[in-house]
């Protein structure tokens, strides 16, 4: 009896994500079926199955992830690795409202529904965003939409980030690639730490940051950059964040460090900040936040906010170019989980909105592989200790970063996304753009 309800369960599933279920698979009874080796799929609650008859695809297994029905034993990465084959890559299953119309127009669902047995449908988990109509963007919008992702408690992120407390890729050193998790062969491996650290000087050397200049950085996080441009290249910064959260700790760390007359951390949206010009403007991670409709203002706002012959150095995420030129928005779970309203753009489309702003963009840096360690590490760090992460975040959040901290990193190894420092000037009418004639000023 026991081995055919996780026999039972890997027909179920086949029926409802449209083919061979690629893990083997644990029921809640603890029988299993499905292909041996590997990772395991434990089905812990049979409500998850109901689940899925109301989301078939990527959202239902989703939600029943984060409400802890779904787990994986083994390998998190190669288990995602497989399914992404089964699940993610193929176009959603048709989703009607009700199961029982699921079933009769399509057949799909008979055996899910006989295993699920006499359950309610569950509600989707507190986790995921619900209610976000109207206008996205907006000033107030757009102040919860990050709220939602970054006011979940320092601790969490401390534990996660590592003391670095830099939230975007890190820049890791050739002899780290590839062995970045183990012993390089007796060569030193870098830490996180130090590859954050790398980061933020590559950034302040492209900028080419000196003493007494102004320095701007758009979605600041914890203040990191700023520290360090401060502290390392002596400048006077302004950090903007819509995080409280964020800003709090920020502040805290800049009066740590004695740098409170030389460093303002500002509860601001970049369309508010009108104290300009400055000289160089760091956006490190935060114009994924922007969405697409609104990218040209943020990028005249940047440019308007520069003096002329000031520098943009713009960080950013980039999604592959599609058919559907307007496909903007992130992937189902990301959207509802992780970063509401989040939007990615192909690189192209954003060289051209900072060059029609008026930008002259000079330097392009792919730096995809980088964010996959990064995500990596972050993963690592979460996984030390789990328990507490759930304590500190709540046990359905952690789940939801956990996973899609470990997407990411797949989607960056994958090339399905890449990310991207794009150096732009406001060079002036003269055409004097101030940039060296050779990149090597800041690729050391
Ligand atoms: C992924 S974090 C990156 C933080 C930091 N640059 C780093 O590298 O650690 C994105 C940041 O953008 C900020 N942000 C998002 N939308 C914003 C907006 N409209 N105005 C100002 N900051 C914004 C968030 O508050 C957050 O601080």
């Amino acid at each position: 009896m026991a081995a055919q309800t996780a026999a039972r369960l890997v027909r179920a599933l086949e029926e409802v994500l449209g083919g061979p279920v690629p893990l083997r698979v644990r029921a809640w009874d603890r029988s299993e079926a499905g292909p041996p080796g590997g990772p395991v799929l434990v089905v812990r609650h049979r409500r998850a199955l109901r689940r899925l008859l109301w989301k078939p695809g990527e959202l239902g297994l989703v939600r029943a992830w984060v409400a802890g029905e779904l787990d994986i034993e083994g390998d998190l990465y190669e288990a995602l690795g497989r399914l992404a084959g089964q699940v993610w890559e193929r176009p959603a299953a048709p989703a009607p409202p009700l199961p029982r119309r699921l079933e009769s127009r399509f057949g799909l669902g008979r055996e899910l529904l006989a295993l699920a047995g006499p359950l309610p449908p569950p509600p989707p988990p507190r986790e995921e965003v619900r209610g976000r109509t109207g206008l996205r963007h907006t000033l107030r919008r757009d102040r919860r939409a990050v709220s939602h992702h970054y006011d979940v408690g320092n601790d969490f992120y401390a534990q996660v980030l590592g003391p670095s407390m830099v939230y975007s890729c890190a820049y890791w050193d050739g002899s780290a690639y590839g062995d970045a998790y183990g012993d390089a062969g007796g060569r030193p491996v870098m830490t996180l730490e130090e590859a954050q650290e790398a980061k933020l000087d590559l950034v302040c050397r492209k900028l080419a940051l000196e003493p007494g200049q102004r320095l701007l950085d758009v979605g600041c996080g914890w203040g990191s950059l700023v520290l360090h441009a401060a502290r390392e290249y002596g400048v006077t910064a302004v950090g903007v964040t819509l995080s409280r959260e964020q800003a709090g700790l920020a502040r805290k760390r800049v009066a740590e460090a004695g740098l409170a007359d030389r460093i303002d951390i500002r509860v601001q949206d970049y369309r508010e900040v009108g104290d300009g010009p400055y000289d160089a403007v760091s956006s490190i991670g935060m114009a994924e936040h922007v969405g697409a409709a609104r990218y040209r203002l943020y990028a005249d706002r940047l440019y308007a906010l520069l003096r002329p012959g000031g520098r943009l150095l713009n960080h950013q995420i980039a999604r592959r170019p599609e058919p559907d030129e307007e496909k903007y928005r992130m992937d189902p779970f990301i959207d509802a989980y992780v970063f509401p309203d989040g939007e990615l753009s192909p690189v192209g489309r954003t060289v051209t909105l900072l060059e029609r702003a008026g930008f002259e963009v000079r330097d392009l840096e792919s730096i995809r592989e980088h964010y996959a360690l990064t995500l990596r590490r972050w993963v690592a760090n979460l996984e030390a200790d789990l328990p507490r992460a759930a304590r500190l975040a709540g046990p359905g959040r952690a789940r939801v970063w956990r996973l899609y901290m470990a997407a990411c990193a797949l989607a960056f190894e994958r090339n399905e996304i890449g990310v991207n420092q794009i150096l732009a000037v406001r060079t002036p009418g003269s055409g004097v753009s101030g940039l060296p004639l050779r990149t090597r000023d800041w690729r050391g």
